[in-house]
């Protein structure tokens, strides 16, 4: 096959955050960029998206993109996801037990900016972002003085890969954007913790002497 004249301009993996757990690195180009259009299309088409409402200030709004998750083992897992995660866990040396997938359809799809929720990771483990579709801005923010702030564009086939320790000092989020811009796709892969081992069963009452 001839070479991918764009392969060129691979910069390969960018350390944008470091810390003790390998901090925030992104690889563009991970996928090449046909398949990632063939995935983000079966995956826009074929997954059953879900409309979430949460509450905010006392309201109840609509988040402003639409999800899926799935558990690694789930019989329901498709194709494409199982292939992905294989590849991914490959790509990463680490097994996810979780993926969760968000659907923006245009640039007034945002996620605010968050850590995430830290019951829902395992300490010491990281998160790994594929994109699909249309390039996001994803922005990286410090909490905490000295601020800092990293505006990073998500290309089609990119992994971003965020420590867990990056979680308890960056906040990230994909801005609305007034322009026009396609749809895009991304799979959050996460290890969650293991479920706490089921309460043992109630201690006999003492009987009265
Ligand atoms: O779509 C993205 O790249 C970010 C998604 C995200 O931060 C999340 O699902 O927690
Ligand atoms: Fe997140």
């Amino acid at each position: 096959m001839a070479p991918d004249p764009l392969a060129l301009f691979d910069s390969g993996p960018q350390t944008l955050i470091q810390d003790d757990q390998g901090g925030v690195v992104y690889r563009p180009g991970w996928l090449d960029a046909a398949q990632a259009q063939r995935w983000f299309e079966r995956l826009r088409d074929q997954i059953p998206w879900q409309h979430q409402r949460r509450m905010m200030y006392e309201r109840e709004v609509d988040v402003p993109r639409l999800m899926a998750h799935y558990r690694h083992d789930d019989p329901a897992l498709h194709p494409i996801l199982k292939v992905a995660l294989r590849s991914v866990e490959q790509a990463s040396g680490v097994a996810f037990t979780s993926l969760g997938l968000n659907y923006y359809r245009d640039g007034q799809d945002s996620v605010a900016p968050h850590h995430d929720r830290l019951e829902d990771l395992m300490p010491g483990y990281p998160i790994v972002l594929l994109s699909l579709g249309a390039t996001r801005t994803m922005r990286i923010s410090r909490q905490q003085p000295p601020r800092h702030r990293i505006d990073i564009d998500l290309q089609a086939g990119s992994l971003l890969t965020m420590s867990y320790a990056s979680q308890l000092q960056y906040l990230h989020g994909i801005p609305k954007q007034s322009a026009a811009l396609l749809p895009r796709i991304s799979i959050a892969f996460r290890v969650r913790p293991r479920a706490p081992a089921s309460p043992s069963p109630p201690l006999p009452r003492p009987t009265a002497p």
